[in-house]
């Protein structure tokens, strides 16, 4: 079975009249991952697609043109990120069979027709992302483990941590998709404080690698005018273009952070100062 939910596009004085079921409802994704089906969102922040794709070991799942598309397949005028955030599987693309362990990602490129996803464990969870399309790119598989891991932050911060980027403008290429993976290290808290706003994209985040009963604490808003989500593992938060987006674990995690819109470059953000922060 597969569904698919349409999100619409929320004004940044909006943000500020959520309640916290509201605001939950706007930027949260739960249940992403049910098993035996993959379920999408369709945002309109950016026209970008989160999914989840939860197959069964020996009955794989085959992902299908939601009407919101109304495309021939899913890729007929999108790319598409695939990170597997537990378990492990195969993702097959027309054909070819790709193997991804832990962490690891594979980018789909525009016309791909048959995508399926195969579990090789109980509980293996496929992460989907996808945006809109207007050039073919090369189906290329990266791997968690060989990708370049730069370190930021520090421990007097509590911010230490490790980010890969997988697909980006000097590694596998894309039409607008920018997706990578960071990883806080034991006893660091805070991803992405100093926080930035990048006003040409629009950024999700799925938290992952968190045990049940842990939390990560994330921000969101203007600036000046920020809220607050209690987010629980394989859950994502969907940031708008002029929203804030970081967050404090009560313990270590993972996150694939990904993004579409006006152009790719990573370093084109806006710093927040922590004292303008409100
Ligand atoms: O626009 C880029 C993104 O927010 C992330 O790459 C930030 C991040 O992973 C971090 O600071 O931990
Ligand atoms: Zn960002």
């Amino acid at each position: 079975m597969s569904t698919m939910e349409v999100r619409h596009n929320t004004h940044p004085t909006q943000l500020t009249s959520f309640d916290t079921a509201q605001l939950r409802a706007h930027y949260l994704v739960e249940n992403l991952f049910q098993a035996g089906e993959i379920h999408t969102i369709y945002s309109h922040a950016d026209r970008a697609v989160l999914g989840g794709a939860a197959p069964l070991p020996g009955k794989p799942l085959r992902l299908a043109a939601e009407d919101p598309l109304r495309s021939k397949y899913f890729c007929e005028r999108r790319e598409l990120a695939v990170v597997v955030v537990s378990g492990k599987g195969r993702v097959q693309t027309d054909g070819y069979e790709h193997t991804l362990g832990h962490r690891d990602c594979v980018y789909i490129g525009r016309g791909t027709e048959r995508i399926e996803f195969h579990a090789d464990a109980e509980g293996t969870h496929f992460y989907l992302f996808s945006t809109s399309s207007h050039a073919n790119f090369p189906t290329v598989v990266a791997r968690y483990a060989e990708t370049n891991a730069v370190r930021i932050g520090t421990k007097g911060r509590s911010s230490e941590r490790t980010i890969r980027k997988f697909i980006h403008m000097d590694g596998i290429r894309s039409s607008q998709l920018v997706l990578g993976i960071t990883t806080l290290a034991e006893g660091s808290v805070w991803n992405t404080m100093a926080p930035h706003t990048h006003d040409r994209r629009t950024e999700c985040y799925l938290y992952f690698d968190l045990p049940p009963e842990e939390r990560v604490m994330h921000l969101l808003g203007q600036p000046n005018e920020t809220r607050n989500l209690i987010v629980a593992n394989e859950q994502a938060v969907i940031s708008p273009s002029w929203s804030i987006h970081c967050g404090a674990g009560t313990h270590p995690y993972s996150f694939v952070w990904a993004m579409g819109g006006e152009n790719q470059a990573f370093d084109d953000m806006d710093p927040v100062a922590v004292t303008e922060l409100r």
